[in-house]
């Protein structure tokens, strides 16, 4: 949600459909809610609903229990290269209104279209719209909400960064995919390992040491590399496939010393790590301790699927935000 012209449909194109930045200044305004299926990964199944700017919660056809009831995230966009005073007005409307209805959502504002602000203006913008949106909320006597702020761009990669910590927020399983990456990353001796969703390029888990975003990029062009050059070379004429399946592999290695390596974990996650290149000459010792992770990684999915399976109303679940 969020104002208009604040860049709601942009992310939405950019981050699941692979709209090039620079052709979002050709989209049109949102005139009623879209509803987006998005059902490209195993562990991202969800449906993202945009919300026309104009959008008028006092009309009596916005029905707000329906709305905000199946909810599990909610995410203002305000753009900070405008003035955002009304932008905080609707924030605070539209939190209010969510969390009468269902107080398990998760608020997410993105403070978005940064890339036109210098360093210093950006982390006045983020102060400032803290700031007053926590300042508004305790006014009113809502002290338990809790608002969390991004910077964001949809040219660079901080729109995803942004997304895959909002979607982690979503994944019940995730301190399960979390141990198993830490045990993985100390059996190995791996830097850093993230767990994509390869379409979105989400990373829907990592272990616990902090995220640089330069490593995230890396990974993220690495997954791009990976899918460009088997969509080129690596499809047959004669036979149906996929660019990516249980053979992508790949290992890149960096004239810094490290090396970028990707695996197949199933259909839709890929395992994408950094190391320095001393470690990799045990790579035995990898491949097996990644053999193991994805067994782990296909139980928790197994248990998963068992579960929705015995839960009929799991399957209605997909029809939320
Ligand atoms: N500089 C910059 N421009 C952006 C960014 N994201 C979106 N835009 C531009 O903002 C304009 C509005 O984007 P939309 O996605 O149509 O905005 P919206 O919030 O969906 O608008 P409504 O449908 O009217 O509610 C477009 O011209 C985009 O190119 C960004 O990160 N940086």
């Amino acid at each position: 949600m969020g104002l208009r012209r604040s860049g709601k449909s942009s992310i939405s194109k950019v981050v699941f459909h692979k709209l090039s930045p620079n052709e979002t200044l050709f989209l049109e305004s949102t005139s009623k809610v879209v509803k987006d299926d998005i059902s490209n990964s195993s562990f991202v199944q969800f449906q993202i609903w945009d919300f026309p700017g104009q959008i008028d919660f006092f009309d009596p056809a916005f029905d707000s229990d329906h709305i905000f009831g199946g909810c599990g995230a909610l995410i203002f966009v305000i753009d900070a290269q405008d003035d955002y005073r009304d932008a905080l007005v609707r924030l605070h409307q539209t939190v209010t209104r969510a969390y009468q209805v269902n107080q398990s959502i998760k608020f997410e504002v993105f403070i978005h279209k940064v890339d036109g602000l210098t360093d210093d203006r950006k982390i006045e913008a983020q102060r400032d719209i803290h700031q007053h949106a926590t300042e508004d909320l305790s006014d009113a006597g809502l002290e338990g909400i809790h608002l969390s702020f991004y910077l964001t761009s949809i040219y660079d990669h901080s729109i995803f960064e942004a997304f895959s910590r909002v979607v982690q927020k979503l994944i019940p399983q995730l301190p399960t995919l979390e141990n198993l990456l830490n045990i993985l990353i100390s059996n190995s001796g791996i830097e850093k390992a993230f767990l994509f969703d390869v379409v979105s390029k989400i990373y829907i888990a990592t272990d616990s040491s902090p995220v640089d975003m330069q490593s995230y990029e890396l990974c993220c062009d690495m997954i791009d590399v990976v899918i460009d050059v088997s969509c080129i070379y690596g499809l047959r004429d004669d036979v149906d496939g996929t660019a990516y399946d249980q053979h992508s592999l790949s290992i890149i290695r960096l004239n810094n010393g490290t090396i970028l390596y990707l695996r197949e974990v199933n259909r839709f996650l890929a395992l994408v790590c950094l190391l320095r290149e001393d470690v990799f000459e045990r790579q035995g010792l990898i491949e097996y301790n990644f053999h193991c992770f994805r067994e782990a990684i296909q139980e928790v999915f197994d248990i998963r699927r068992k579960a929705m399976m015995a839960t009929p109303s799991s399957a209605s679940a997909r029809d939320s935000p």
